[in-house]
């Protein structure tokens, strides 16, 4: 069989969050993160706590070489030679000296994933601000955005079922390990990172009128569907679920999307449920807001108040996952060069648009330059 045609793009380049790799990177790291953004003094020292007590290291940064590791594998198979680098927004490597290097390697145009599957400022335009930064510096080019590496943002993934079916392989290996005798009677409690509401109503493209008022919780809920349906396919029983949040930072004033993991899982159990399953759908590996947030405190939790409960895996470097970057790779090289594609996807959203619209997921502090967008 031919290799897929991946032109015009010469690489891929993995966009993630990064973390810290020891204990003296924790609280640098922590002020990339929160740099101007009125985050509490105590809330910060919480959030270095749940680092040092991993021994400061982020598990993040080695899922993301894992993730580099797995699609070069991935990509070698199909026979596709083409380069794959790495860059983060917060600690090293940081993207602005991956774009240096592609540059310096000759880069010209390059298909970017990025390993956070929804919309919102957080979640996807403040990485295309970050992508605007690090190709910045680079000065001009001959590209049609003036810069000598032009970036392409591939599509959102939530509802890929290169996504959706390791998050329902997940779950039903999770039910498998509650007991019996509360199996059929759990509830799926699908989580996120709280973001702050305000954020959550500007995501997505401002035209659209989104379930919730909101293209980031509209996601999760179609996603969340697609799951409960392909798993009572699987086991014949319909779960309850729910929508539920993680990690509320800022301050206490500003309001963050509710309720909280927590909270939920204590009026789970006093409203009768027998289990609960914990299904991290937010996010895309086990970084540090699963292992802390939901395997240390949110289990805690539900041990505390005897109530059974199991976490569902992150896609990592499900064989399906990583099929699905080579795939969106293919399809966005077919898309550049003119032809007919194909475009897989789950529920009721539809797969989701290559370039992101005007005003999609505005910048609620301020308007910033962003890449891969309709406003560049
Ligand atoms: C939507 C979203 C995702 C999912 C999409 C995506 O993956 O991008 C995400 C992922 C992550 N968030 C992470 C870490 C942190 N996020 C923070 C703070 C914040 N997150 C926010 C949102 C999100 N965050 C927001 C609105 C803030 C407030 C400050 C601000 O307005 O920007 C803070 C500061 C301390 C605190 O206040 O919690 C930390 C340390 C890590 C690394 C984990 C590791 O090290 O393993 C990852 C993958
Ligand atoms: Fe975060």
């Amino acid at each position: 069989m031919a290799s897929p045609d991946v032109s015009p793009y010469d690489a891929l380049l993995l966009v993630s969050f990064g973390g810290p790799e020891k204990p003296e990177d924790v609280v640098p790291f922590l002020e990339n993160v929160t740099r101007g953004r009125g985050i509490p003094k105590e809330r910060l020292e919480e959030v270095g706590e749940h680092y040092f007590l991993f021994g400061g290291r982020s598990p993040i940064n080695d899922q993301c070489r894992a993730l580099l590791a797995a699609i070069r594998a991935e990509l070698a198979d199909a026979g596709i030679d083409l380069p794959v680098y790495w860059g983060n927004r917060n600690w090293d490597p940081f993207l602005t000296d991956t774009l240096q290097q592609m540059a310096e390697d000759g880069v010209t145009r390059a298909a970017c994933f990025v390993t956070s599957a929804y919309s919102s400022w957080s979640s996807c335009r403040q990485y295309r601000e970050n992508l605007w930064d690090a190709v910045d510096p680079l000065g001009e080019g001959p590209g049609p955005e003036g810069s000598p590496v032009r970036l392409d943002k591939l599509r959102h993934y939530f509802n890929h079922p290169g996504f959706v079916e390791p998050n329902v392989d997940a779950v039903l290996a999770a039910l498998a390990d509650l007991p019996d005798d509360v199996r059929a009677g759990a509830e799926l409690v699908f989580v996120t990172h709280s973001i702050p509401t305000a954020m959550s109503e500007r995501s997505g493209d401002p035209e659209r009128d989104w379930e919730e008022g909101s293209a980031y919780v509209a996601q999760h809920l179609d996603v969340a569907r697609s799951i409960v349906d392909r798993v009572a396919e699987e086991t014949g029983t319909r779960h309850e679920h729910a929508l539920v949040y993680c990690s509320r930072s800022g301050s206490p004033q500003v309001p963050w999307l509710e309720p909280d993991v927590n909270d939920h899982l204590t009026a789970l159990k006093e409203r009768g449920a027998s289990a609960a399953v914990i299904v991290p759908v937010g996010f895309v590996s086990d970084h540090m807001e699963v292992v802390y947030d939901l395997d240390t405190e949110a289990l805690a939790t539900a041990e505390e108040i005897g109530l059974p409960a199991t976490r569902a895996a992150t896609a990592g470097t499900d064989p399906r996952f990583v099929a699905m970057v080579r795939d969106l790779l293919v399809e966005r090289a077919t898309v550049e060069r003119g032809e007919e594609v194909a475009r897989a996807a789950t529920g009721d959203i539809g797969a989701m648009w290559d370039v992101c619209p005007v005003g999609c997921c505005a910048n609620p502090r301020a308007e910033r330059p962003a890449l891969c967008g309709r406003d560049t």
